[in-house]
């Protein structure tokens, strides 16, 4: 198996926002060595700014050699101009991994030298707390232990799902890469209904908060499947029977209401392509 410290070389992460900055505390976090690791952002946020200046991480360096992996987590829009800049700095033997929605291998492949491996991923940010999730695709020159250093650096972040059929990746953003701000839209609806309804609004918050994550962490330490964790929530005829006559509605129902939101989603990444 291979881990952080096998990785034969510098890791370049080009973009240090939410997500490049997420993975980075992970990798930091598991013990990359600061000095095998460089950040290509021209203003990257405070306290990514502070993360690295504290473990001397360096900064838009000038030079350094081909990295062993560059890691691109801009965000898709801006794609064609940074690759333009910092596809001279990437190596024959340099592995691309790329976490930015949309942006598919050809679209890659096509801003690097021919040959050069690439791995298009999509993780989540519970990766700040290792608890995210990545779904990523090698392409074809992607070589056994490059997929292992892609796997080792990515699964710093939480759980890695590899796949072979690329157009899988964009239904993944819609489910997991995009998902976690769905839950949190329910924390945030579920305290405004409770304010609604005549709680205090800050002990609503509170409410919310705490049942969201104490719901999650239930689920993922009991094991048993939400479908079960929500019946055993269910008294017949009580409350929760109530409220679920609502939210699980044929046609006006969280179902459909979800459904037509990861299509949207997924839409969207199939427009980012480029
Ligand atoms: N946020 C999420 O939940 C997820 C995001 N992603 C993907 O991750 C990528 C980044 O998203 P996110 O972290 O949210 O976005 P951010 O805007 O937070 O991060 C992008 C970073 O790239 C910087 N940047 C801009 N121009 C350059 C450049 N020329 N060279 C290097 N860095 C540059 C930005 O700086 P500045 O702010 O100054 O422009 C910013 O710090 C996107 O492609 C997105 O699709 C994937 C899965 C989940
Ligand atoms: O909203 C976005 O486009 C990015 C990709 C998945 C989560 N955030």
């Amino acid at each position: 198996m291979v881990t952080l410290s096998d990785i034969p070389g510098r890791v370049l992460l080009v973009g240090a926002g939410k997500m490049g900055g997420a993975m980075l505390e992970g990798w930091i976090g598991l013990g990359l060595e600061p000095a095998r690791i460089a950040v290509i952002d021209p203003g990257p946020p405070s306290e990514v700014a502070a993360l690295l200046e504290a473990r001397g991480v360096a900064l838009n360096p000038l030079n350094g050699g081909p990295p062993a992996v560059m890691l691109l987590a801009v965000k898709p829009q801006v794609a064609p101009e940074v690759l333009a800049k910092v596809a001279p700095l990437a190596g024959p033997q340099t592995l691309i991994v790329s976490v930015m929605a949309g942006r598919t291998l050809g679209f890659l492949e096509a801003a690097f030298a021919p040959g050069t491996a690439v791995v298009r991923s999509i993780p989540n940010t519970p990766a700040a707390i290792g608890r995210g999730v990545t779904v990523a695709v090698p392409n074809a020159a992607v070589t056994p232990t490059q997929m292992s250093i892609a796997d080792a650096l990515l699964r710093a972040s939480g759980g890695v799902e590899w796949v072979e059929e690329e157009a899988l990746i964009d239904v993944a953003t819609a489910v997991s890469g995009s998902g976690p701000a769905y839950v949190f839209l329910l924390a945030e609806a579920l305290a405004a209904a409770g304010a609604q309804a005549g709680l205090p609004a800050d002990m609503a918050d509170r409410l919310a908060r705490a049942t969201v994550a104490g719901a999650g962490e239930l689920m993922i330490r009991s094991g048993i499947e939400p479908a079960q964790l929500r019946k055993n929530v269910t008294s017949p005829n009580g409350t929760t029977a109530a409220a679920l006559a609502v939210l699980m509605d044929e046609e006006r129902g969280f179902v459909p209401l979800l459904t037509e939101a990861v299509l949207a989603a997924a839409r969207r990444s199939r427009e980012l392509a480029g």
